[in-house]
């Protein structure tokens, strides 16, 4: 079996759009994410759909309440079938700990990954709200997060490389806010090219509107997939 890097982000309005956008591509040339605009119109029905048709899809719900409540919530994620599935690392000790131990009892778990710092997110708006520059607060939170025994984190290609150091290399690093070098940036603040992102270490690259609103989206996931067997 094939392990695409590249995670599409179905950021899209409707399940028949994501449905669409998945009938032109094959699970050997991407995985795919729902996030929380898509699965609030769309829902389970549409995460089993998506998971019946071959792909390995990550669940970005970003659950971040008390320990009970998020473990609860992924149980039920891993009840769909999921790959991936995510938790806020800033929840905590004690609610990263819970889900691990309530996941790990289930005959067939997903990975568990917890996002550290929002790759929309810069130096400015996080002392806007007390917290260090982004580098020092993703390094905390990813070595929380490993302690906790989970699988990975959600960071920025920026951090891939210090943090392969910190975690080890077996820790998945999983990076939006993924950026060929021609495409507009949006509302992300931490950015990489994909291949640059693989150098340095990520894992998975979640690219959305690069690819979703390219005027071509097939041919734009080609290229990229091209991009990263060259680099
Ligand atoms: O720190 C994070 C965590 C999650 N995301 C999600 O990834 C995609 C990125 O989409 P683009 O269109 O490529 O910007 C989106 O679904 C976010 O919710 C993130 O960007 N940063």
């Amino acid at each position: 079996m094939s392990d695409p890097r590249i995670v599409v982000a179905l950021d899209y309005p409707d399940a028949a759009s994501a449905l669409a956008f998945a009938a032109r591509v094959t699970p050997d040339q991407c995985r795919l994410k729902v996030g929380k605009e898509l699965f609030t119109v769309a829902g389970p029905q549409l995460v089993e759909a998506l998971i019946a048709r071959g792909f390995d899809v990550f669940l970005d719900l970003k659950f971040h309440d008390i320990p009970n409540t998020v473990a609860q919530a992924c149980k039920m994620a891993a009840g769909l079938g999921v790959w991936m599935v995510n938790v806020h690392a800033s929840g905590g000790r004690k609610m990263m700990e819970t889900t691990r131990d309530v996941l790990e009892g289930l005959p067939q778990r997903p990975l568990l990954i917890a996002v550290t710092v929002l790759t929309s997110m810069d130096a400015a708006q996080l002392a806007e709200i007390g917290l260090p520059e982004p580098a020092v607060q993703v390094e905390r939170l990813a070595r929380l997060t490993r302690d906790c025994g989970l699988d990975g984190v959600v960071c920025s290609a920026q951090e891939a490389a210090m943090l392969k150091a910190a975690c080890g290399r077996d820790f998945k690093l999983v990076t939006p806010g993924i950026r060929p070098a021609d495409a507009a940036l949006d509302d992300q603040s931490r950015v990489m090219t994909p291949q640059a992102a693989i150098a340095a270490g990520s894992d998975y690259l979640v690219i959305g509107r690069p690819i979703t609103q390219s005027a071509d989206p097939l041919a734009t996931l080609q290229t990229i997939n091209q991009s990263l067997e060259a680099a």
